[in-house]
């Protein structure tokens, strides 16, 4: 067996895994980088990129046939073609691949290995059968994969995770998406626009991570308007009949029907890439779902001299932390044991729909009850958005009492995305609602709904502190 001694070695050649490697690098150090599958990122070739592809041929489907309420009119159907759907898909996605796999030819060769890695010893690693390594640290970036729930296993071949859906040549007929998380409703609104028969099942209400339960009303009945969906299904029965998959279950309006789809679509979440590991030769413990404790700001697990970054560490699972976090994590590695805090930027989540969900800073299950206000802006009136006729959703601010600081929101809405951004520098900024209403807001853009909602919640922080002070008198 050949034997590799290293300052660092990182585990997945992935975005978090490639920017700890960077960073230890930059440091001066050795460091080496082992993959096990192929090369290209999660990202790139299964997730942000093909998702987003997937969803801009959607959007354009979506534009042609709903010109009508503008007075365009376009004579004759709109016609998808479903293989070049995909082929563009796949083209457009390659490239994305091919800029990753251009950057790891920047690597030197000797610094790559090839093969799964396990602990063998609290400094050792061994990458399948072939090669040794000794490291004084070790960062671990081995990702997620989608967990299918067992019942799904039975099913076959015609279960599929996202991944699958990114290999398709042309576009099926019918699909049933179980999970309307970030995935599933991404996916399947897509598949949706692109004319694919779409039911969405979910279980107990939960809707695309939003926690505020006016925000996910709002969410739930204008995607209701477009597909079908119920996030919280009576699925009674699904099988297989040769290659269809057949599922029996409760209709919104309570009534029971039984239909045929060509896949079942499982984005019911993921799971980290931990239990090939072996984690306990490298003295770390796990809880009961297998997951070790570590520290989110310096990304060490206990004092040991390993680090966890990226999806498998199951903290945020998004691209730009998954890459700070990789930063951090190989600096850390680096100058072991002199580890220092990096910087972790203030929570923010897209959900590429249309419209758009966003997050952003606390939502308010984690603010303390009775702390907070909520100022509001409901998008069917809003000027821009009307225009456009994209006059569909809900923003929520929620402003501290105390200190009048903005700490977070929960939104749909159109061009949710830009709003989400500017709300995340704020809260960065630890801006107070009234700094906020003193900066500009051009006319007539989709801004303007936001200080509609800034104004509301400045004046619910007034009529609060009055309260307040009539308590206190
Ligand atoms: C469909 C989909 C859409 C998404 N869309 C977005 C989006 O729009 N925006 C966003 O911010 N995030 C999005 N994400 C999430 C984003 O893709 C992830 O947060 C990010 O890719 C995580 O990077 P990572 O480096 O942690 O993991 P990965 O890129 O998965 O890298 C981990 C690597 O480790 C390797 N590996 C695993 N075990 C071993 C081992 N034992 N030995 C050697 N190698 C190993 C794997 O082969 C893999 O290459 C999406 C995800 C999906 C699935
Ligand atoms: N736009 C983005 O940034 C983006 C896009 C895609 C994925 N991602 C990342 O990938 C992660 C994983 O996404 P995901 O959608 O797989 O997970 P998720 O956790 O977002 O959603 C899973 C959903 O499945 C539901 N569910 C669980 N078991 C179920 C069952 N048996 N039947 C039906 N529904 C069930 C859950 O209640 C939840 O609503 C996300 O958390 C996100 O971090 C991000």
């Amino acid at each position: 067996m050949k034997v590799v001694e290293t300052d660092v070695a990182v585990i997945g050649a992935g975005t978090s895994g490639l920017s700890a490697y960077k960073a230890a690098t930059k440091t001066g150090k050795r460091a080496v980088l082992i993959e096990g599958g192929p090369y290209g990122t999660t990202c790139a070739r299964v997730g942000c990129m093909p998702s987003k592809l997937l969803i801009a041929a959607a959007e354009a489907a979506h534009v042609a046939q709903n010109g009508v309420p503008f007075g365009v009119h376009i004579s004759g159907k709109v016609r998808i073609n479903g293989k070049e759907v995909m082929d563009r898909v796949k083209r457009e996605r390659d490239r994305f691949v091919g800029f990753v796999l251009d950057g790891l030819e920047n690597i030197p060769a000797q610094d790559k290995i090839r093969g799964y890695a396990r602990f063998v010893g609290p400094n050792t690693l061994e990458v399948d059968d072939h090669t040794r390594i000794k490291a004084s640290s070790v960062v671990i970036a081995t990702g997620s994969n989608a967990h299918i729930p067992p019942p799904f296993k039975e099913l076959g071949d015609r279960v599929i995770i996202n991944d699958d859906v990114f290999a398709w040549d042309d576009l099926p007929a019918r699909v049933a998406v179980f999970g309307p998380g970030v995935i599933g409703l991404e996916i399947g609104q897509a598949l949706a626009r692109l004319g694919v028969t779409i039911r969405v099942f979910g279980v107990s209400g939960s809707l695309a991570g939003l926690t505020d339960l006016k925000v996910r009303q709002s969410a739930k009945k204008i995607f209701q308007q477009e597909f079908y969906l119920d996030p919280d299904a009576r699925v009674l029965e699904t099988k297989r009949e040769g290659d269809e998959i057949v599922i029996r279950y409760v209709r919104l309006d309570n009534s029971e029907c039984t239909e045929r789809f060509d896949y079942a679509l499982v984005a019911t979440g993921r799971r980290a890439n931990l239990s090939t590991l072996d984690l306990a030769k490298a003295n770390v413990d796990v809880d009961d779902k297998g997951m070790p404790s570590f520290d989110r700001r310096t990304m060490q697990i206990d004092d040991l001299p390993v680090f966890i970054a990226g999806d498998v560490n199951n903290d945020v699972p998004l691209l730009h932390e998954a890459a700070d976090e990789g930063h951090i994590a190989g600096l850390n590695a680096a100058r072991f044991p002199d580890v220092q805090p990096g910087l972790r930027t203030t929570p923010l989540a897209i959900v590429f729909t249309e419209p758009q969900i966003a997050m952003v800073g606390q939502g308010p299950d984690k603010l303390p009850k009775g702390s907070f206000v909520t100022g509001e802006l409901d998008f069917t009136g809003q000027g821009r958005s009307r225009v456009m006729l994209r006059n569909k959703g809900l923003l929520h601010l929620y402003a501290d009492i105390k200190t009048r600081r903005f700490v977070g929101a929960q939104m749909i809405g159109p061009s949710a995305e830009h709003l989400a951004h500017l709300l995340a520098w704020s809260v960065q900024q630890e801006m107070t609602i009234d700094q906020m209403l003193q900066m500009p807001f051009y006319h007539p853009v989709i801004e303007e709904g936001l200080r509609t909602a800034l104004r509301h919640a400045a004046a619910e922080l007034t009529a609060a502190s009055e309260i307040t002070t009539a308590v206190g008198s």
